[in-house]
């Protein structure tokens, strides 16, 4: 697992986007082998999502073979309300991208039946060939999606009664009211976002601090959901400083130390990264006498 750190929010959306860029045009997505994004909500992503619109007027990055697959939506509220899911995706990227709309998955927060609506979402991604890339944000409680404390860590798409804490911080969108805050909603489970073949989590701000530190230095633990990602094979954290205050100062030195070697070798934000780990451990194996980094 590897954890980014960027000064602050913008650096953190910046580098998340242009690595999402580059992971798209590397794959070289066609209508046949679409390139399956899953994709968050929330105030983190918002940032990523200005990037990549802006990617993709300036016409580097098409979205036309993109398929997405967002992780989550409120039970109950209609589609065209100013808080559900649907309208935050398309007000911050669907309605300024070249998307198919027939390729955006929502799930359907008003479905007569809700079991059945979350049976179809995990169809739905299986016939896709899976998600290639999930970006994920968390709660203060270290939620992802919304896999409150104590889901469990092989949980598939499912109703989900929401934390008390949850519904606390997302009464910001509220104007303030936790009642106005719907109490049930559907998710992608733990194991969906792990069955993904890459992971990315945007963590910022001191708040979330806490969660980072049980999720780095504490390992997996089901009241922190998002600590599965330390069980993945391929997942990275992208976090500012603030999110760093409550880790060791060690361990934000060594993961930094990896940033410092990849970018003498590389080059910052150098988002060819598959190629780039690879020249990095093949610089290893070459018995560079400079470098004697293992790169996880
Ligand atoms: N269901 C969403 C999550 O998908 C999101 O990651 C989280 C963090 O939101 P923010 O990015 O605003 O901190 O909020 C909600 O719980």
């Amino acid at each position: 697992m590897r954890l980014i750190i960027r000064q602050d929010p913008e650096s953190v959306a910046y580098y998340t986007a242009n690595y999402i860029k580059q992971r798209i045009l590397e794959f070289n997505p066609t209508a046949e082998r679409p390139f399956v994004l899953g994709l968050p909500t929330g105030s983190s992503p918002i940032t990523v999502y200005r990037h990549l619109v802006e990617f993709n007027r300036k016409k580097e990055i098409s979205f036309q073979h993109v398929v997405t697959f967002n992780m989550d939506e409120y039970v109950g509220l209609p589609r065209d309300h100013p808080e559900s899911y649907h309208s935050f995706m398309f007000n911050h990227l669907f309605k300024h991208i070249d998307i198919n709309p027939k390729n955006i998955h929502i799930l359907n927060g008003c479905a007569e039946e809700l079991d059945k609506e979350c049976t179809r979402y995990e169809e739905e991604i299986k016939k896709v060939g899976g998600i290639e890339l999930f970006l994920g944000g968390i709660g203060p409680d270290g939620h992802i999606a919304f896999n409150e404390p104590g889901s469990s860590m092989n949980s598939r798409t499912r109703v989900k009664t929401l934390a008390y804490e949850t519904v606390l911080a997302n009464a910001r969108f509220f104007g303030g009211d936790v009642n106005k805050v719907p109490k049930l909603a559907l998710t992608v489970g733990v194991g969906t976002v792990m069955d993904a073949r890459e992971v990315i989590v945007i963590i910022t701000g001191a708040h979330k601090a806490i969660a980072l530190n049980k999720c780095i230095e504490e390992g997996v633990n089901h009241m922190w959901t998002v600590s599965a990602i330390q069980m993945h094979p391929s997942a990275m954290i992208v976090c500012d400083e603030d999110a760093t205050l409550e880790l060791h100062v060690k361990t934000v030195r060594y993961f930094k130390s990896i940033e410092q070697v990849q970018e003498q070798l590389i080059g910052r934000d150098n988002i060819g990264l598959k190629g780039s780990i690879s020249s990095l451990s093949k610089m290893n194996q070459d018995n560079n006498p400079h470098y004697n980094y293992s790169i996880q």
